[in-house]
């Protein structure tokens, strides 16, 4: 019989201690943990391929941590080319490919399917991931950054104000037009970068439509004060309203930082950033408590503060009285809507000056349906109907949200183990499988060019395109699609059709004062949306 003889207690905890064996175990442990995870996927790959025919990706780059795609993604972005990049990453991989980018498998698609997967038919496989996370900060818990029940809500509670009646009044598009109107020069030897107007025009008019008064930023010139100056920051006042003006522009472009730094975006949180959130916040706090006074008194207090015009601010404070969730969802659509719109209407008049013919088309189609002026006589009335059927109107605006889209990549992230239906495979037609936590990219900027929905003249700028009696449904998608499809399409539409009537009744001349690139592709500022890089620069005057 053998006799167990055991080392004694002490001995065995040193062993255990010793640096040496820690190594060895934790090496062990997490070989462990790479061999049970490499078992669990191949698991949850026989059984998506058993059951929906599902392949997964193949990662078209292979280097270590994917480091090499991620420095050259950071490059193009930083060169304003991030849209040739994937142009070319499309042309060289095909229409869905795997990437790894810093150790994560992330799939990227153009195919209209996939897209439409994951924005409607499995819309509950797949969330926003970190975006909550960038924008909390500077826009807090709203429509834009929330998923599930929170996401939910916000959307029922918002959806009855962007309906038709709320965006049709184009009335109070006239004073801010009027203001853009008096910063050009007007002559044919001076040109200015339009596209910033458009900025200014857009923000002027989103937060009178939504607190009832307008920053009227275009009026702000640096004789005005030193707009970084938030010292004399009173909310209320006109040094208020250029606090906020730069405040909000400045917390906006590190918010957009921050998106791009995904999980680690808690890593950009610098004290100024911090102040210009606060300052945004004090002055949508000061609206909002306004607001709140007028419902606390009854119907004709709101009457007399809104001067019976629709203001979002107080339509939203008969349904919620919560300050905190007022204050977030004005600033959630107030990101949403303003430099999308801006850049919509920055992106046209950079086409319509490169495109005299289209100009003058449109210019023509203007006059015969609305006059040289606003309430022409024998004219139509400029209104959201008139503006709707405005024939080549339209097609300009659809051409341009094609070429150039407000938010030309976006993303989604799955919530749980799911499948995409097209892409894998040698044939590249297999359904394929997306693991819980992958982030899908899909860039409707590459999808808005393919040759095989829209022609080889896909990179033209054709209005007559829309004329011809096609209809593309999920290949075109400017304003997403799905449960969470833009809700201020109709506000955006209509106010850059009032702009482009507006400005083409009152000039026969747009030129633009850039030499043409020689690659025919302008430098692209991509953040949250797309704008021109280097501004918009031309010469709109009257012969
Ligand atoms: C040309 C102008 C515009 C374009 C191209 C555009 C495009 C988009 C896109 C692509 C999305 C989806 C974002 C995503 O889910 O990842 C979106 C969402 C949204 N947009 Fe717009 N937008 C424009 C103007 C506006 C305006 C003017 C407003 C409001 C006044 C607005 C309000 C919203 C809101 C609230 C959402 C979030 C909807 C939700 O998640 O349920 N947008 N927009």
């Amino acid at each position: 019989m053998s006799v167990l003889v055991l080392p004694p207690a002490n001995s065995l905890a040193a062993a255990a201690t010793s640096p040496k064996n820690v190594l060895v175990l934790v090496v062990f442990a997490l070989l462990s943990y790479a061999v049970v995870q490499k078992l669990n996927s191949k698991r949850v790959e026989r059984h998506f391929a058993e059951k929906h025919g599902a392949v997964r990706l193949e990662s078209v780059n292979t280097e270590l941590f994917g480091l090499g795609r991620f420095l050259g993604l950071s490059r193009a972005l930083r060169a304003h080319k991030l849209m040739e990049y994937m142009v070319d990453e499309y042309t060289k991989h095909g229409n869905t490919f795997g990437t790894t980018a810093l150790g994560k498998h992330n799939p990227w698609t153009v195919e209209p399917e996939n897209i439409k997967a994951m924005l409607a038919t499995k819309f509950n496989d797949f969330g926003l991931g970190t975006r909550y996370d960038a924008f909390l900060p500077l826009l807090g818990q709203g429509i834009f950054t929330l998923d599930n029940e929170g996401w939910a809500h916000s959307r029922a509670m918002l959806r009855p104000q962007f309906s038709r009646q709320q965006v049709s009044d184009v009335a109070k598009l006239e004073p801010h037009v009027h203001n853009l109107m008096s910063r050009l020069p007007r002559s044919h030897t001076e040109s200015c970068d339009i596209q910033e107007l458009f900025f200014r025009m857009t923000l002027d008019s989103a937060t009178e439509f939504l607190f009832g008064e307008s920053v009227e930023s275009l009026r702000l010139t640096p004789e005005s004060g030193d707009l970084k100056t938030t010292a004399a920051f009173v909310v209320g006042s006109d040094t208020g309203k250029q606090g906020f003006t730069y405040a909000f522009n400045y917390s906006q472009e590190v918010t957009a930082f921050r998106a791009q730094m995904q999980s680690y975006c808690w890593l950009l949180n610098p004290k100024d950033f911090r102040e210009a959130t606060a300052i945004v916040h004090k002055f949508v706090d000061y609206y909002v408590s306004k607001a709140l006074d007028a419902y606390r008194d009854g119907a004709a207090k709101i009457e007399e503060m809104t001067a019976g015009r629709y203001v979002f601010l107080y339509a939203l404070v008969e349904v919620t009285q919560d300050p905190k969730t007022l204050r977030d969802q004005l600033l959630n659509i107030l990101l949403a809507g303003r430099d999308t719109t801006a850049g919509l209407l920055g992106w046209t008049f950079y086409l319509l000056a490169r495109y005299p013919r289209v100009f003058q088309k449109l210019r023509a189609e203007i006059i015969e349906t609305f006059g040289d002026k606003p309430n022409s006589p024998g004219k139509q009335e400029i209104n959201f109907v008139s503006l709707k059927s405005t024939a080549y109107l339209r097609y300009v605006l659809n051409e341009v949200l094609r070429l150039y889209p407000s938010v030309p990549l976006n993303n989604r992230y799955a919530v749980r183990d799911t499948v995409l239906p097209i892409g894998g495979g040698p044939d590249r037609k297999c359904p394929i499988l997306i693991r819980k936590g992958e982030k899908v990219t899909y860039s409707v900027y590459v999808m808005h060019r393919r040759k095989d929905f829209f022609g080889d003249d896909a990179d033209e700028f054709r209005p007559e395109r829309w004329a011809e009696g096609k209809s593309w449904t999920w290949e075109y998608l400017p304003f997403n699609g799905g449960p969470r499809i833009c809700l201020g399409q109709q506000y955006a539409l209509t106010e850059a059709g009032y702009t482009i009537v507006r400005l083409l009744q009152e000039f026969d001349t747009l030129e633009s004062s850039e030499a043409a690139e020689p690659d025919g592709n302008p430098l692209k500022r991509t953040m949250l949306t797309m704008s021109k890089a280097t501004g918009v620069h031309v010469r709109l005057y009257k012969k």
